[in-house]
């Protein structure tokens, strides 16, 4: 495959590599979603497999290969004849094939794992690469553990590689051990050094031991590489390879650093990444760059303030450019400001006035202070109470109760401002919320008041959900519902009763305007 000097081919090899992973082998339903998916995304090579491990990778390659249509579908293969002839005979059913075989290069690979001399193992390559080469056109080679093989040793055998049909020419960084300068200079002397590798085209295969695997595979783009193997989340054997959505946003990112084109329509990057993880049951951590939950989000109130006048203050991408069709995340937590808060409340259809939206935003910073998530439920419930509480005669200023096991009865302490009067009591109950809906009683007479209803439930999931409470008051055939919400049910319980009873005077005002006044 050729390319334009400045278009980097993108070979996915998930499949591949990605099932490496422990614990993320995929059927071959799976493996045809995925690789479906990769060509609609635009990758320009599918490593499918690797024919030769067992009869259900071959079977995967083959029917991938028999559905592929634009995407060119490729095969691992050792230096084997067995390997490279089963590899053929998997992609070939594919309009665009590769056969992709490799053999290690480094001192220690040669002496330990394949026990070959150097000589041996040139031998090998120009072999491997010939028989490759009898049965396609489009023949990838590999120097395993390129990173760290010896310079002078290296650039013989891609010589030798090139030489007996090559036409792409990677240098793994197998064990993620390389860092972005070294790893320049290293493709840049293959460039300068090797006599025909403008025959080839130079490719990256980076691991993330180091958490290097995107930056190396840059870094190598920059010195000529026009090839970068990656896969979708970054998945792969031990720490995985670089990520296929980090390369590609970085490259349509900073285009003016880095003047290279991909043929990858971004917007599918989401997409994939919820299939892959889905998948493989291999979750995408929230902080994860482009993928991640939190990617997109802003919770601190500096941040979403520049958000909500320039999205460019702090994204430096669209969340539409990757497949995020809910745009930017503005999370509402202990850390956000007034102006999130106000877009928020307008965007769930409140708009309050300079006090309200004060005193709901007191409340709200207290609920975050003890709530982990504040979810758009439970700033409606929290406004909703507030808006509620706004012109009630009858206030809690303070409430505590006991209760637990071996207390024969409950005691509740209120504090309660009637009119601008502070009134207080202490009272005793069967459980803590009689003793508090009894405290309130001897505060406010409600002689002919019945309770009706008491129901409580949780308004967001978690032990740190704030509750929200119904209490319903019957007064001579006058029927009033009271809400309260908080995270302690017992606040959410003397705060909905106290909004029952409040309505409750309000009716009576409507009917018997002399009772004004009469608590
Ligand atoms: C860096 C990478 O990601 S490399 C790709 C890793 N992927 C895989 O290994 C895919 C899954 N692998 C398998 O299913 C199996 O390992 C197989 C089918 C490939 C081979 O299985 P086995 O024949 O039982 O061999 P085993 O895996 O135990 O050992 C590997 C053999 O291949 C040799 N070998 C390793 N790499 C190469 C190579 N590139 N070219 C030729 N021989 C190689 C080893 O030296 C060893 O040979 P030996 O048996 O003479 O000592
Ligand atoms: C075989 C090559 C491409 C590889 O996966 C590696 O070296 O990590």
């Amino acid at each position: 495959m050729t390319t334009d000097s400045n278009r980097v081919i993108i070979f996915d090899t998930t499949l591949r590599d990605g099932e490496q992973s422990p614990g993320a082998s995929m059927n071959l339903e799976e493996k045809l979603r995925i690789a479906e998916t990769l060509e609609e995304m635009g990758v320009d090579v599918i490593e499918a497999g690797f024919p030769i491990a067992s009869e259900g990778d071959f079977e995967s390659v083959s029917e991938i290969a028999k559905r592929a249509k634009n995407s060119s579908i490729c095969g691992l293969s050792r230096a084997s004849q067995g390997d490279i002839q089963r590899c053929f005979d998997a992609v070939k059913h594919a309009p665009i094939h590769r056969i992709h075989t490799f053999i290690s290069t480094s001192p220690l690979h040669m002496k330990y794992k394949l026990q070959m001399e150097p000589d041996a193992v040139v031998e090998k390559i120009k072999s491997s690469v010939t028989f490759a080469r009898s049965l396609v056109e489009d023949v990838e080679w590999s120097a395993e553990d390129g990173t760290r093989t010896d310079p002078d040793f290296l650039c013989r055998c891609v010589e030798t590689a090139i030489a007996a049909g090559a036409r792409t020419i990677n240098i793994p960084d197998t064990v993620g051990y390389t860092v972005p300068e070294e790893y320049y200079k290293m493709i840049d002397m293959l460039m300068n050094r090797v006599p025909n590798i403008d025959q080839a085209i130079i490719s990256t295969h980076c691991h993330n031991d180091l958490g290097l695997a995107v930056a190396n595979s840059l870094s190598a783009v920059q010195a000529g590489a026009r090839q970068v193997e990656c896969t979708i989340n970054g998945l792969g054997e031990r720490a995985g390879n670089a990520a296929l959505e980090e390369i590609v946003m970085a490259l349509r990112t900073r285009k003016d650093f880095m003047p290279y084109e991909t043929g990858i329509k971004s917007e599918l990057i989401t997409r994939a990444s919820r299939m892959v993880s889905a998948i493989t049951g291999f979750s995408v951590q929230p902080n994860k760059a482009i993928v991640g939950k939190n990617a997109f989000a802003h919770e601190s109130g500096i941040h979403q303030d520049g958000m909500l006048k320039h999205a460019g203050t702090y994204e430096i991408m669209t969340p539409e450019s990757v497949g995020l069709d809910n745009a930017n995340k503005i999370v509402l937590g202990k850390h956000s400001g007034r102006h999130a808060f106000k877009d928020k409340l307008s965007a769930l259809g409140y708009e309050l006035g300079d006090n309200a939206l004060n005193d709901a935003f007191k409340r709200f910073k207290d609920l975050a202070d003890q709530k982990k998530d504040v979810y758009d439920d439970d700033i409606i419930a929290l406004v909703d109470d507030e808006v509620m509480r706004v012109n009630e005669r009858v206030k809690l200023t303070h409430f505590q109760v006991t209760c637990g096991t071996h207390v024969k009865s409950q005691i509740a302490a209120l504090s309660l401002e009637i009119d601008g009067d502070e009134r207080k009591t202490i009272a005793e109950g069967d459980g803590p919320v009689d003793a508090a809906f009894k405290a309130i009683k001897e505060i406010v007479p409600l002689p002919n008041a019945h309770l009706e209803l008491y129901q409580v439930h949780a308004v967001t999931q978690g032990t740190d959900a704030q509750a929200e409470v119904t209490v319903r008051l019957e007064e001579e055939g006058k029927t009033v519902n009271g809400r309260g919400a908080d995270t302690d049910t017992m606040v959410a319980s003397v705060n909905a009763y106290l909004n029952a009873v409040n309505k409750l005077l309000v009716k009576r005002e409507k009917g018997k305007p002399e009772d004004v006044g009469s608590i």
